[in-house]
């Protein structure tokens, strides 16, 4: 039994601060430099060769464009590689006549791609973070959550790497993202479960300390009529 415990123990404990996520991996662009790229040719032709292995006949009119047009997506799906989350968290400004609450976006909409079958997921991430003198613009945090989102990820990483990179650029009183998201390889292929949602959360500094706090973010998020 011990042994079926262990193997099912998350390999960092739940309350793992966002901290022991390593920095370049939350603060940079994300390209690997330790290997290199293939060419868009050899892309496309791996493109073919999945077409090929569905069945499909590679050379038919409808399907001639289609490697240039997967790999085209590819570019614009996965572009969160190229970008760099703290760039976009550095614009600051002073002017806040001592405001001292969270300040708190909800709704942002993302789209990702799940690291275990490459599909989709997909929902809204709410993100708050308590100013210390200098706030950030509003449209940052959706940015950053592009960032993110447009790497291959799980919703768990998507959510820490999120709340890391304004805890570590910002350096705020304290951090909170909720992101509740479906996910199609759960939906469209698999257990096929249409509707599932799947939450996940992280809280840093005064949200992490303090269950009011906290529960304020969520009553916010949620709101009335939700
Ligand atoms: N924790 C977590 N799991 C995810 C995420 N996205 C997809 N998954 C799950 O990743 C798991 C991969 O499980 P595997 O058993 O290796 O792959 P599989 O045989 O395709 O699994 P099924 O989806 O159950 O058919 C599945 O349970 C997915 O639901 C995510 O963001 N976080
Ligand atoms: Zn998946």
């Amino acid at each position: 039994m011990d042994a079926l415990i262990k193997s099912i123990r998350p390999n960092k404990p739940a309350d793992a601060k966002a901290s022991e996520l390593d920095p370049s991996e939350f603060l940079a662009a994300a390209v690997r430099a330790d290997q290199p790229r293939p060419s868009r040719a050899e892309a496309e032709d791996a493109v073919k060769t999945l077409l090929a292995y569905i069945g499909e006949n590679t050379g038919r009119e409808g399907l001639l464009d289609t490697p240039r047009r997967v790999v085209e997506a590819y570019d614009e799906l996965y572009q969160g590689y190229h970008q760099c989350p703290a760039e976009v968290l550095n614009r600051t400004f002073g002017e806040t006549a001592g405001y001292d609450d969270f300040v708190l976006v909800r709704d942002i909409e993302f789209t990702s791609q799940c690291e275990h079958h490459m599909m989709p997921f997909y929902g809204r991430a709410h993100i708050a973070y308590t100013p210390v003198e200098r706030v950030v613009g509003l449209s940052k945090l959706a940015r950053l959550t592009d960032i993110f989102a447009r790497r291959l990820q799980t919703q768990e990483h998507l959510t820490a790497q999120v709340a890391a990179a304004i805890d570590e650029v910002l350096k705020p009183r304290g951090v909170a993202v909720l992101i509740e998201a479906e996910h199609t390889c759960m939906s469209v292929r698999g257990v096929a479960k249409h509707g599932a949602s799947t939450f996940t959360s992280r809280f840093t500094g005064m949200f992490r300390d303090n269950p009011a706090e906290q529960q304020r973010f969520l009553s916010l998020v949620r709101g009335p009529n939700r």
